[in-house]
């Protein structure tokens, strides 16, 4: 039975006004350590990521910013390359990429996944070896399909049969072959939201198998010369936690690819089951280490490839959040603090803060949960229940929905959001004029700037004046 908030918040009239979940923690400066990235510690109030302490951090670089721990990034990337062993690991890009990232990602020996030109021309300005690169997008243009070619990636994933013909066009045109992977959907309805859900019939992404549109593609793509056929690829959403639909995917994109050897005659030496593994942004999150999934997704694998009868196809994942979600958080200043009483008597304060939706959209488009701590000082206040909002002209400005801060947070307070690196740098925004935060690296003990801060310079560069 829920009980009553002091705050009235929980149930001062019966009804329940924040995600079941949410409890008042025992101690409010105290850290959840699994929500945050592996060398953030809290002491004295005083939040430190790869040994420098935030206030420091936003002396020197300003605030809002996003932290990213070099070494978590780096040793998460590695226990994905580690645990998935005979696979080849494409971190995707669309989660965050710099050069910085894709460096990193380069000498750790893991392969990438870009889906745009400006991705790829990331991962060109960075020198990271081409032939590891696979080349995603359901419009790929034609500009960026040639770039690709030339540039060698080892792979474009197709998603359409305009696609197919325009790719093998241009593979002719430029006197080049590639690599190919069909992308295929298994009618998979992933427990996730809508909006990041890949797999079901009714989106835009991939061909159907159920229609059979997926073994005609398969059949185009082996009958163009310039196009390499290198097997199928599925992935069925974002943010996962329930590994049935990453089962059920398998098992039909397997069966596919043993149809295409009976009735093709091709044995693919490939196949990419995708990403879309779930972290933690709040303490009900439960995600599954690496090590777990490797085993799971190999179980499923080589099960049915016995049923089928053949030869396991080289495989490939493609996390994008997992590796970089948790190596990333936000850091805001508190500008203003806003009580208002809610139906029933309880209360919760608006704290606002100098980014918003413009830095972190998950939040508005997908209504996803987050979390937030007090990061620049201890404090002796009992927990209350805020909501952490931005800036922006926008009701729906929220950054975090429900969040149990002490009751005397105030102005030029720092408060920091875990989980952010996936997702929020990558698909920030400049509404309201808003200059996108920098991304500041930490390592032992020291920043160092991955992206800027914009500036006004930047954001009148594209207004080219009155003419
Ligand atoms: C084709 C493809 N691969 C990989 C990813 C990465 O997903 P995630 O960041 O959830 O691991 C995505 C995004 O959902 C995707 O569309
Ligand atoms: N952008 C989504 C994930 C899907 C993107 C990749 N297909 C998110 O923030 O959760």
């Amino acid at each position: 039975m829920p009980t009553a908030h002091p705050s009235g918040w929980a149930h001062a009239d019966g009804a329940l006004r924040g995600p079941h979940w949410l409890r008042e923690p025992a101690d409010p400066n105290a850290l959840v350590a699994h929500l945050w990235s592996r060398t953030t510690t809290k002491s004295g109030g005083v939040l430190s990521v790869g040994g420098v302490p935030l206030p420091d951090l936003v002396r020197e670089h300003g605030s809002p910013a996003y932290v990213l721990d070099e070494a978590d990034f780096r040793a998460r990337a590695v226990a994905f390359r580690d645990a998935f062993a005979d696979f080849d690991v494409y971190y995707a890009g669309k989660a965050f990429l710099c050069t910085t990232v894709a460096r990193w990602l380069a000498d750790d020996g893991l392969s990438l996944d870009v889906c745009s030109g400006g991705e790829l021309t990331v991962a060109e300005r960075a020198g990271f070896p081409m032939a590891r690169v696979g080349f995603h997008g359901n419009n790929k243009t034609l500009a960026e399909l040639e770039r690709a070619v030339e540039l060698g990636v080892g792979r474009v994933i197709v998603d359409s049969f305009d696609e197919v013909e325009r790719l093998a066009a241009v593979t002719t045109e430029l006197g080049r072959t590639t690599g190919v992977m069909v992308r295929v959907t298994a009618g998979v309805e992933a427990h996730t939201h809508e909006y990041i859900a890949t797999a079901h019939e009714d989106q835009k992404f991939g061909f159907s198998i159920a229609s059979g549109d997926a073994l005609e593609a398969v059949r185009r793509v082996h009958a163009a010369p310039g196009l390499r056929l290198l097997g199928l690829h599925s992935h069925i959403g974002s943010q996962i936690f329930d590994t049935s639909g990453f089962e059920v995917a398998a098992r039909r994109v397997l069966a596919l690819h043993a149809q295409v050897g009976t009735e093709l005659g091709v044995a693919m030496p490939e196949m990419d089951l995708g990403g879309g593994f779930g972290i933690a942004y709040t303490t009900q999150d439960d995600p599954s280490e690496p090590e777990a999934l490797a085993a799971g997704i190999t179980a499923i694998v080589e099960h049915e490839c016995r049923a089928l009868g053949i030869a396991r196809p080289r495989l490939s994942i493609e996390p994008g959040r997992a590796v970089v979600g948790p190596s990333m958080c936000t850091v805001y200043e508190v500008g203003t603090v806003k009580e208002v009483a809610l139906d029933g008597g309880a209360r919760r304060s608006y704290v606002s803060v100098d980014g918003g939706m413009s830095d972190n959209i998950r939040t508005a488009l997908y209504d996803a949960d987050y979390s937030a701590t007090l990061a620049s000082r201890a404090s002796e206040a009992g927990p209350s229940l805020a909501r952490v909002v931005g800036k922006h002209c926008e009701a729906g400005d929220i950054v975090v929905k429900d969040e149990f801060l002490p009751g005397d947070v105030r102005p030029g307070d720092l408060v920091a959001v875990p989980g952010t690196g996936a997702y929020c740098r990558s698909m920030a925004s400049n509404y309201n004029h808003a200059l996108r935060p920098p991304v500041i690296g930490v390592r032992d003990g020291k920043t160092f700037t991955v992206l800027r801060r914009e500036t006004v310079a930047d954001l009148l560069a594209t207004d080219v004046g009155v003419q």
